[in-house]
């Protein structure tokens, strides 16, 4: 017998890719449970397989840097911090951060397919009664529209949200003057393609060539350190009010008009804002 769950959960995390840099990922999660049926007609109840999995995801990989170890460029150790991790392909970074901050995987690429594997094998060490199979599949949201991929760290949030490199692959919708506009949300999410959002109050020295962001929260002492064309830098903390907040003003100051921005974060939540500036045509 299989029973399935679909869109059980969410993954959000960010990955570090060869390719691409620090990349911010939402994942649904889909869950298949074989075994055999109990005396009660049931494999495992559905009341009970929702917050195991969502525990187990939690406390595991979300809200972590998924980072695949056997990566060209990929280095890690431990320091004062915790971790610390560098990465040199295809830009440097180093991030230090309390070890729970991280999911250090011994792979040379971090794939959804691998990871919902990773996810089973560590359920599977405790497997419910009768359940001889936990199959995991994570899979992004589709996106027609425009969508941006942001990593960040919120220094004032009290649960996991705090560590410094943890993302989201969201939805970006941009209305002016009460039309959709696509363009518009497409031209401004491309800026937010695998990007690093920074609070400017956490940014020390910055130069040319790299940005640092260091702060202290309840879970320990966080630093990022990445090239300066691979971050913005905002005026406020990233939470979703505030980038919605903070793209609305940006974009009616450069383009005019009633600016309405509808930003996710994440899959299925965020937030709506609004801006205005005269326009020139
Ligand atoms: N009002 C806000 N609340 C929270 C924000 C925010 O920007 N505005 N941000 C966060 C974190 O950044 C976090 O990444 C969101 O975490 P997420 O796991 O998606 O949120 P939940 O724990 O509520 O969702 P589940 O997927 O159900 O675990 C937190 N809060």
């Amino acid at each position: 017998m299989t029973l399935f769950v679909n869109a059980l959960t969410h993954l959000d995390a960010s990955y570090w890719d060869a390719k691409r840099g620090l990349v911010g990922a939402s994942w649904h999660v889909d869950l298949t449970l074989d075994g055999e049926l109990g005396e009660d007609g049931m494999l495992f109840d559905f009341g009970e397989v929702k917050p195991w999995i969502k525990r187990v995801i939690d406390q595991g990989p979300d809200h972590t840097l998924l980072v695949p170890t056997k990566a060209p460029g990929i280095d890690v150790q431990e320091c004062a911090e915790g971790l610390c991790i560098k990465a040199s392909l295809p830009w440097p970074m180093e991030v230090r951060a309390p070890r729970q901050a991280f999911t250090l995987l011994p792979w040379t690429e971090i794939t959804p397919e691998r990871l919902g594997e990773y996810i089973s094998e560590q359920l599977m060490k405790r497997p419910p009664p009768r359940v001889t199979r936990i199959g995991i599949s994570l899979a992004e949201e589709r996106i027609e529209g425009a969508g941006y991929t942001y990593s960040h760290g919120l220094k004032q949030h009290a649960g996991n949200c705090q560590r410094i490199a943890h993302g989201h692959r969201s939805r970006l919708y941009v209305w002016r003057d009460g039309e959709l506009d696509e363009a518009l949300a497409a031209q401004w999410s491309r800026g937010l393609a695998d990007i690093y959002l920074a609070d400017q109050a956490d940014v020390i020295l910055p130069d040319d060539e790299f940005c640092r962001v260091a702060y202290t929260s309840a879970q320990g002492s966080f630093r990022i350190k990445l090239p300066r064309e691979r971050v913005m830098i905002m005026p406020t903390t990233s939470t979703v009010e505030n980038i919605a907040k903070w793209l609305a003003e940006r974009i009616s100051m450069l383009h005019g008009g009633d600016i309405r921005v509808q930003a996710f974060e994440g899959i299925g939540k965020g937030a709506i804002a609004q801006a205005s500036q005269p326009r020139d045509d």
